[in-house]
């Protein structure tokens, strides 16, 4: 069963949520979802995982992986791993990521893997999050806002993925904020991408199991999503 990288156009556009809802729905299905952020960034949590995206996703998906498997690097201030890496003088911990992602794959189904801000996100000079998900050779799903402006940041991701030879499995709407209107936006996405809409997710209050559980099984085309 295919694992797929959850990339999005932007940073807060929602993939830690969509992620968190894609691994308790496909749990519920009966798969055994395993989960990985190869880079975070920002400020560490006191207690527990550093990376507050890597708490959500492995409580979603409910893995017991050692915070080193899911998140190999984190970065204590809020930027690429490119900025970060310079300001702190470390390197990026590339090889660590593709050994861990193949190590994770051997543990469950399907590893939900989620990137950092957008696609372009630089890890180091000339590799970027495109790079990744290029060396892990996984389609990706894309995750785009409703807000207005979407539809060009929306086709510059996917522009990119089809300059980066990145299959797309499809794009997810993220409707929590005011914008277009969710059917116009599919189909216009549709048309001018020619990469299916997979749904588009509500605002989302109550992030319990069966909150996400309800919310994707009733938006999401998951059919397609694990053809
Ligand atoms: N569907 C939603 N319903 C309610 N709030 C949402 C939803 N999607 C995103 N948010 C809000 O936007 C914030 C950013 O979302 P999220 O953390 O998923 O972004 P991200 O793309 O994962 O960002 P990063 O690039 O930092 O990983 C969330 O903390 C939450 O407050
Ligand atoms: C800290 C933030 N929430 C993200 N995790 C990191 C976003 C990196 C964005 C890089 C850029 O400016 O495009
Ligand atoms: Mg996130």
């Amino acid at each position: 069963m295919d694992s797929f990288f959850i990339t999005g156009t932007d940073t807060d556009v929602g993939k830690t949520y969509v992620t968190a809802g894609l691994a308790v729905t496909l749990r519920k299905m009966g798969i055994d979802v395993g989960v990985m952020k190869p880079f975070a960034a920002g400020t560490a949590q006191k207690k527990g995982f550093k990376s507050e995206d890597i708490e959500i996703l492995s409580n979603a998906a409910q893995v017991n992986d050692p915070e080193s498997l899911v998140n190999p690097q984190f970065f204590p201030i809020p930027a690429s791993p490119y900025t970060a890496s310079k300001k702190l003088k470390i390197k990026p911990k590339i090889s660590t990521v593709l050994t861990n992602f193949k190590k994770l794959s051997k543990l469950h189904d399907l590893i939900l893997v989620e990137g950092m801000g957008g696609l372009m996100t630089p890890i180091q000079k000339n590799y970027h999050i495109a790079s990744l998900i290029k060396d892990m050779k996984i389609p990706s799903v894309i995750v785009t806002s409703s807000r207005i402006g979407t539809i060009n940041h929306t086709l510059m991701t996917c522009m990119m993925c089809k300059k980066y030879k990145i299959p797309i499995q499809g794009i997810i709407i993220n409707d929590f904020e005011n914008g277009y209107p969710t059917p116009q936006l599919k189909r216009d996405l549709e048309d001018l991408t020619g990469v299916k809409v997979l749904g588009s997710i509500p605002f989302i209050k109550d992030m319990s199991d069966t909150s996400l559980n309800r919310i994707f099984k009733k938006n999401l085309d998951i059919k397609s999503l694990l053809k």
